[in-house]
């Protein structure tokens, strides 16, 4: 595996095996019978396969999974509120599986924040004080929390909610406190484990661009778990696939859309508006002789859905640059299917 020293988090060939004696499963025959198999022959489940990846420092980072992929598995082995059967995880270079148990307990009050579906929030203490409840642990005097508490509720926009308990506020709310507290001992990386799943559709609309707005402003290396392909194309800079405990593809949105690893994933991103998320370099094509040309060029980075009324009002083809240099032409005839591509044709 590459030694990236920007990667916050990095994960080396992990494998979660539950069952009895699961460490001789990893690497031996076994690991390669089936499901059913390996659960009949060693009486094992293999939650994760083999799976190495590496976040970089700021990075938006979703894995995407149908239930029962190992989603779960996998963030609670970033910490080791699961043990990893084999492989190694290593936060900001430092490998988590050979922490004694105080290094440990310091990584997860201080280093990494876990936000969770059901907010975890204290039902007794009082908005401000479930966010201060990290720094309460760390030993942070009361004046001290509650300025960084107050701060924290100010950056979440419930500001004036300080005195109220967690069941007199609406669920995004709540989810609010659940970012407030994650942000509050100020952590190197944001675990977020299905956060907005039990939300209404809006409200989680809501709370996605508080997590965008929020990543502008702190920054912060952030891993998220959805099985809601909207939410990783929203969040994602990149997003990995898992299936069945094996990563499929990690890539960007637009890698996954343009390019996907095979037909699970291409399954999976189907009805995606390719429009929406590929940019034009997915849709040049190479000048032809002779052919006149716009003067004013597109970049390569432009998404098409952004390049639609130019193209479509120029009388000629519009050269695309990256860097300066051009890397073809796009017109009508090569924006048209892209706008198109995501819908079924129906029988009329
Ligand atoms: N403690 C455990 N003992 C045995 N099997 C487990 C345990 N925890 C998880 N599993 C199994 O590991 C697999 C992955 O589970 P995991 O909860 O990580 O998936 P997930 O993608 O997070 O699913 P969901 O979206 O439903 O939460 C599943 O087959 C699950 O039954």
């Amino acid at each position: 595996m590459s030694d990236d020293p920007e990667a916050t988090i990095a994960v080396d060939r992990l494998w979660k095996v539950f069952g009895p004696r699961a460490q001789r499963v990893p690497g031996s025959p076994l690991a390669d019978l089936s499901a059913a198999e390996l659960r009949e022959k060693a009486g094992c489940l293999v939650a994760l396969r083999d799976i190495s990846f590496e976040v970089a420092r700021n990075e938006v980072f979703v894995v995407m999974g149908l239930s029962g992929s190992g989603k779960s598995t996998l963030v609670r082995c970033l910490t080791r509120l699961v043990e990893p059967t084999s492989g190694e995880v290593r936060i900001d270079g430092e490998p988590v599986g050979a922490m004694s148990a105080k290094r440990l307990r310091d990584l997860r009050r201080h280093r990494v924040a876990m936000v969770f579906q059901h907010f975890g929030l204290l039902p007794h203490r009082r908005v401000l004080d479930n966010v201060a409840y990290g720094l309460e642990i760390q030993g942070a005097g009361r004046a001290e929390r509650h300025r960084r508490a107050a701060e924290m509720l100010e950056l979440v926009g419930l500001t004036g909610h300080e005195r109220q308990l967690p069941e007199q506020l609406s669920g995004g709310m709540q989810q609010r406190v659940g970012l407030a507290r994650a942000l509050a001992t100020d952590p190197e990386v944001l675990l977020f484990d299905e956060p907005f799943s039990a939300l209404d559709p809006l409200i989680r609309r809501d709370m996605q661009a508080e997590v965008r707005r929020l990543h502008a402003e702190v920054g912060k290396t952030m891993l998220f778990i959805t099985h809601d392909l909207a939410e990783a194309l929203t969040l994602g800079d990149r997003i990995a696939v898992l299936r069945d405990g094996e990563l499929v593809q990690v890539g960007t949105p637009e890698q996954l859309v343009g390019a996907p690893a095979d037909d699970y994933v291409a399954d999976f991103v189907r009805d995606v508006p390719r429009a929406d998320v590929l940019t034009l370099r997915w849709i040049v094509r190479p000048p032809t002789a002779g052919e006149e040309h716009e003067d004013t060029p597109l970049p390569h980075d432009t998404v098409i859905r952004d390049a639609v009324s130019r193209v479509l009002t120029a009388g000629r083809p519009i050269p695309v640059t990256e860097d300066g240099r051009s890397i073809g032409v796009v017109d009508a005839e090569r924006l048209l299917p892209a706008l198109l591509g995501h819908r079924r044709q129906v029988p009329v």
